[in-house]
C-alpha cells in the first residue's frame, strides 16, 4: 500500500477539524483502510485571519475556501473539506464538489445563559451573530431587540453570551453536535419560523475536476439525498445571491424520490420577506431550485431585491 493513500486539507477551526475527521474516519471505515492511509493537512484561510468586521464586507465566502482551492490545484491536497454553507455557488476552474457527507440536523438554535426562546428575552436584549440571514429573521420576530455583529467561532461565540456581552446568539445545530457540543443548554429555532441557511448542516468534499481516483475513494462516503437537497437550494441560490449582502434562507427536504423546496428572503430589517415553494421528483432538484429563485425575483417588491440588482 501507497504511504499515505489521501491527503484532506481544511481550516484549522475545531468545527473544520472535527469535519475533517469525519471524513477521514468514513473514508477509513469504507474502505477498510489503516489509520494512516489519510493525513489531515490545515491551511490556514484569509477568512481565518479577519475577525473585526463582518465578511460580507470583506470579500464574501470564497475567503474561507480561496487558500484550500490553491492547495488542491498545487497537489499538496486531494480533497478539501468545507462547511458547504460556506462554500461559494461557483467553484473556480478545475474544482468540483462531487457530493456531501450524510446531512446533521439544518436548524439554528438559541443561545441565552437563562434558557428560553427569542419570546423570553427581555425587551432590548442583545443578540449577536454575524448572519444576515440570523439577523433579519430575529429582528422580523422581536423588532426591539439590539442585534449586533459577533465573528469568531464557535467557542468564542458561546464564551461572549457567557460572559455577559451578549444575551443570546444564534448557532447551528449541526456544528454544535459535530463539536460534541450537542448537550449545551440551547432552544431548538423550528424551521416553519426559523429557516436554516443554504447548505446548512451539510459537509461538502472538493477535489480537483480531472482527478478521478479520488473522485472514485470519496463516492463511498457521499450521501445521494444530501446531494439532491443541495444540488436544488445551491441552484436557488446561484440565481439570487451575487453577493452575501442579502438575508437569505432556503432548504430542500426529500421525502421518497419528491423533493420539497422552501426560499425566503428578507429585508435586513426583517419587516418585509418574501417566501416561495417548490416541489417535484428529485431528478429536478436543480430546476426546482431556479424556478423557486425566478419565483421569488418575479413577485419580490424593488427594494426587497435592490441588493441582488445591485451587484
Ligand atoms: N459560517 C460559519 C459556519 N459554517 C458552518 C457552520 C455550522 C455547521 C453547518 O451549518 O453545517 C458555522 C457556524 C454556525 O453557523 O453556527
Amino acid at each position: 500500500m501507497n504511504k499515505s493513500i489521501l491527503r484532506i486539507g481544511t481550516r484549522g477551526s475545531p468545527l473544520a477539524l472535527a469535519q475533517a475527521r469525519e471524513t477521514r474516519d468514513r473514508l477509513l471505515a469504507a474502505h477498510g483502510w489503516q489509520h494512516d492511509a489519510i493525513e489531515i493537512v490545515v491551511i490556514r484561510t484569509t477568512g481565518d485571519m479577519i475577525q473585526d468586521r463582518a465578511l460580507s464586507e470583506a470579500g464574501g465566502k470564497g475567503l474561507f475556501t480561496k487558500e484550500l482551492d490553491i492547495a488542491l490545484a498545487d497537489h499538496a491536497i486531494d480533497l478539501a473539506v468545507h462547511s458547504a454553507k460556506d462554500l461559494p455557488t461557483v467553484m473556480p476552474d478545475g474544482i468540483a464538489v462531487p457530493g456531501y457527507l450524510p446531512r446533521e440536523d439544518v436548524r439554528d438554535v438559541l443561545i441565552t445563559r437563562a434558557g428560553g426562546d427569542l419570546h423570553s428575552l427581555p425587551q432590548g436584549a442583545v443578540v449577536g451573530s454575524a448572519s444576515l440571514r440570523r439577523q433579519a429573521q430575529v429582528r422580523k420576530v422581536r423588532p426591539d431587540l439590539q442585534v449586533r455583529l459577533l465573528r469568531g467561532n464557535v467557542q468564542t461565540r458561546l464564551a461572549k453570551v457567557q460572559a455577559g456581552d451578549f444575551d443570546a446568539t444564534l448557532l447551528a445545530l449541526a456544528g454544535l453536535k459535530r463539536l460534541g457540543l450537542g448537550h449545551l443548554a440551547m432552544t431548538i429555532l423550528d424551521k416553519d419560523q426559523f429557516l436554516p441557511a443554504v447548505g446548512q448542516g451539510a459537509v461538502a468534499i472538493a477535489v480537483r475536476r480531472e482527478d478521478d481516483a479520488t473522485q472514485q475513494a470519496i463516492s463511498l462516503v457521499l450521501d445521494p439525498a444530501t446531494g439532491s437537497a443541495l444540488a436544488c437550494e445551491r441552484a436557488f441560490l446561484t440565481l439570487l445571491d451575487g453577493s452575501c449582502r442579502t438575508p437569505i434562507a432556503g432548504h430542500a427536504v426529500l421525502h421518497d424520490r419528491h423533493l420539497d423546496f422552501r426560499g425566503l428572503v428578507l429585508t435586513p430589517d426583517g419587516a418585509e420577506s418574501v417566501e416561495t415553494f417548490a416541489s417535484g421528483p428529485v431528478g429536478d432538484a436543480t430546476r426546482l431550485g431556479e424556478e423557486a429563485a425566478r419565483d421569488l425575483l418575479s413577485r419580490a417588491p424593488q427594494h426587497v431585491l435592490a441588493a441582488f440588482r445591485a451587484v
